[in-house]
């Protein structure tokens, strides 16, 4: 069996090598012709799976992509020519929750958000928005649920609740103190999300609000954003993925407070999950047994030793909180080396659309090493709380007293 693999899937040849006769392409080279003879193909999101793409893939019978998201494969063109396919859903879920976390907590840090007080808007309840409300359960944060697609799965099944969280409409989560949006792209059907975040949600946002996208930039009306972000108290913004990537708007990155290069999914964990997933789905095409696991090819991490200021008290302060988690993930690291990055590039107007897309995909390609709260033992002192042990248990961190 012809395996055909992308060179970003990360240990991708280690895990397949003895699956099938396995060849990698290089990051942006697939061409039409390389898919003469291939049986199996795995790639990437940035690699867009159309018919131009599929005209010479005269035995292909499986593409699936190491990602949640599916919007680069043309699956009713896929469907038509009897190609099975598939994803890695849920792989980087944690990751992108990991990176909301960090924004709340700089927002609380910077007197933008009292968090132990604040109510989080989730936009999309899947593995990410799932992720997302653990995480908020586990520090105690209040937060609510928007996706009627679910709610109606749900309905049908007589359950009301996710994970024992309600659902609202839209109008209410425009109302929230954070707005966090975890939804697919679709553009037509019952549901679309392309642009759901409009002109008129844009324009009813407060100053007081923060707004992250980390899911895909076409949810939002980016020109809407750009003219309410330069329009009187704006809300404030988060941006980890942006309209027309890689060729973005970098006029935008002016008027929003953390601008990262769409690597919210981008830990260790997060990559080499999917990876995982997509070598267990070709085991099963190809009729063979899996036997590697994540934890063959994850290191060692050294272990996180925290001075807590209140670690008897029955919850975590948010100090204590900021503290242990900024170790693990800081999103302000990301958004420094984005904007030196696009500083360097020599001049932002359309004429340099090329130079703009090309930080952006180095930029992504050469992501720094990032692991998840899973990766690291965390050593907490004697007398700390079980309260406080717990949360941190459901952060993920492996707690042990020291
Ligand atoms: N920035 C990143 O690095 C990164 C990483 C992972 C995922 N993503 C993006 O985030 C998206 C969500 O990821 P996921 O793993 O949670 O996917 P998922 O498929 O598990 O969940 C998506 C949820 O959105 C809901 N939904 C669909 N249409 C909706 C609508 N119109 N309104 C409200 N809810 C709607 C679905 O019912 C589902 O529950 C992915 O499709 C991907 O585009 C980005
Ligand atoms: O859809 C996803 O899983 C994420 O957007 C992911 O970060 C995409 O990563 P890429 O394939 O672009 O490296």
């Amino acid at each position: 069996m012809k395996i055909l693999l992308e060179d970003t899937i990360p240990f991708g040849t280690d895990y397949l090598n003895s699956v099938g006769d396995v060849e990698t392409y290089a990051w942006q080279s697939l061409v039409p012709e390389m898919l003469r003879d291939v049986d199996i193909l795995a790639l990437r999101s940035t690699t867009k799976v159309t018919p131009d793409l599929l005209t010479s893939a005269n035995k292909l019978k499986f593409v699936t992509t190491a990602t949640a998201g599916t919007n680069h494969l043309d699956k009713a063109h896929l469907d038509s020519m009897g190609i099975a396919h598939s994803s890695a859903a849920g792989c980087n879920a944690v990751a992108v929750a990991e990176y909301v976390l960090s924004v709340l907590l700089h927002a609380q840090k910077a007197q933008k958000l009292d968090l132990y007080n604040a109510t989080v808007g989730i936009v999309g309840a899947g593995n990410v928005g799932t992720a997302l409300s653990k995480i908020l359960t586990a520090i105690g944060v209040k937060h609510c649920l928007y996706d009627p697609p679910l709610q109606q799965a749900l309905a049908n099944t007589g359950k009301t609740e996710h994970n024992g969280q309600s659902f609202v409409d839209l109008a209410q989560i425009a109302k929230c103190d954070v707005i966090s949006l975890h939804v697919p792209f679709i553009k037509g059907g019952e549901y679309p999300t392309y642009q759901m975040i409009d002109e008129a949600f844009l324009e009813g946002l407060m100053s007081n609000q923060l707004l992250i996208n980390a899911c895909r930039g076409e949810v939002i009306d980016e020109v809407a954003l750009l003219s309410v972000l330069q329009g009187e108290k704006p809300p404030t913004v988060v941006l980890d993925v942006f309209d027309n990537e890689p060729g973005i708007n970098t006029a935008l990155f002016d008027y929003v407070w953390f601008v990262t290069p769409h690597i919210a999914g981008h830990s260790v964990e997060g990559k080499v999950r999917g990876t995982q997933m997509v070598y267990e789905q070709i085991c099963d095409v190809v009729g063979t047994a899996p036997d590697k696991a994540l934890s063959d090819f994850l290191d060692k991490t050294n272990p996180i030793n925290a001075a807590l200021t209140s670690p008897e008290a029955s919850r975590l302060s948010v100090d204590d909180l900021i503290a242990v988690f900024h170790n693990v993930y800081d999103v302000a690291i990301d958004d420094e080396i984005t904007r030196k990055a696009f500083l360097s590039t020599s001049n932002r107007d359309v004429k340099q659309k090329t130079d703009i897309a090309n930080t952006f995909s180095v930029l992504r390609k050469q992501y720094r090493v990032r692991r998840e709260c899973s990766a690291y033992a965390l050593h907490l002192p004697k007398n700390t709380s079980k309260q406080i042990q717990n949360t941190f248990t459901k952060l993920g961190f492996h707690v042990s007293l020291v």
